[in-house]
């Protein structure tokens, strides 16, 4: 026999990003509710990409307000060339700089992911190899106006528009998007989060 939904955890989404609710549908998870969290998300002088985005991820988990009962997920995605963090871009300008940077190379795409219980914090990250074909100078001005750079770690989405200069990845597809699924699942089952409610 099945637990009773109401013995179930529930799932606090924490997360203003659209894509993370997609990506956790697909997989048949409904959050219970959404509640971004609004943290500061400048570097620390001299962090690594990796403790950067870490830290992100456990920080979105502790600005929530958790009642009894619910269970936060939360995480954060982003680029790195070498030891520099792409964040989102500010400007135009600087998106084409990232794009530039990454043309005719490859990059990491860094995605760390929390849920944070009663009982503690279960943590992972998760590295994706992604490689760009050369951009020239007229293809990039074309991307550039789509506009689809905006709210995007790096100036690009996978799943958007740069996908034209995507040959190639290594990893985890979903974690680029905004979401590890096989490992977020696997996470969120340790916690007694299944698909479509059905709780054991
Ligand atoms: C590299 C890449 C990033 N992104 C997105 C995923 C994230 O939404 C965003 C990185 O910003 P994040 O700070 O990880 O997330 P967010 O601010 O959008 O949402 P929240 O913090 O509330 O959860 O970039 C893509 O959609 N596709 C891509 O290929």
């Amino acid at each position: 026999m099945t637990a009773s939904s109401k013995d179930a955890p529930r799932l606090i989404l924490g997360s203003a990003s659209p894509r993370r609710l997609e990506l956790l549908a697909q997989i048949g998870i409904v959050p219970f509710a959404l509640r971004p969290a609004d943290i500061d998300e400048t570097p620390r002088r001299a962090e690594t990409p990796r403790d950067y985005v870490r830290r992100m991820a456990r920080e979105k988990a502790a600005a929530l307000t958790l009642s009894p009962g619910e269970v936060a997920l939360t995480a954060d995605t982003t680029v790195a060339v070498g030891r520099r963090i792409l964040g989102k871009p500010a400007d135009r300008a600087e998106a084409a700089e990232f794009m530039r940077l990454m043309s005719g190379r490859r990059h990491v795409v860094l995605t760390a992911v929390a849920l944070r219980r009663a009982d503690g914090l279960s943590e992972r990250l998760v590295q994706t190899l992604v490689r760009m074909r050369p951009i020239d100078a007229a293809a990039l001005e074309r991307y550039l106006d789509i506009g689809d750079w905006q709210g995007k770690a790096g100036g690009y989405a996978i799943q958007g528009a740069a996908a034209a200069f995507i040959p190639w990845i290594q990893g985890s597809f979903s974690a680029v998007v905004g979401l590890p699924l096989s490992e977020t699942a696997a996470m969120l089952a340790a916690a007694g989060i299944h698909p479509d409610g059905e709780i054991t």
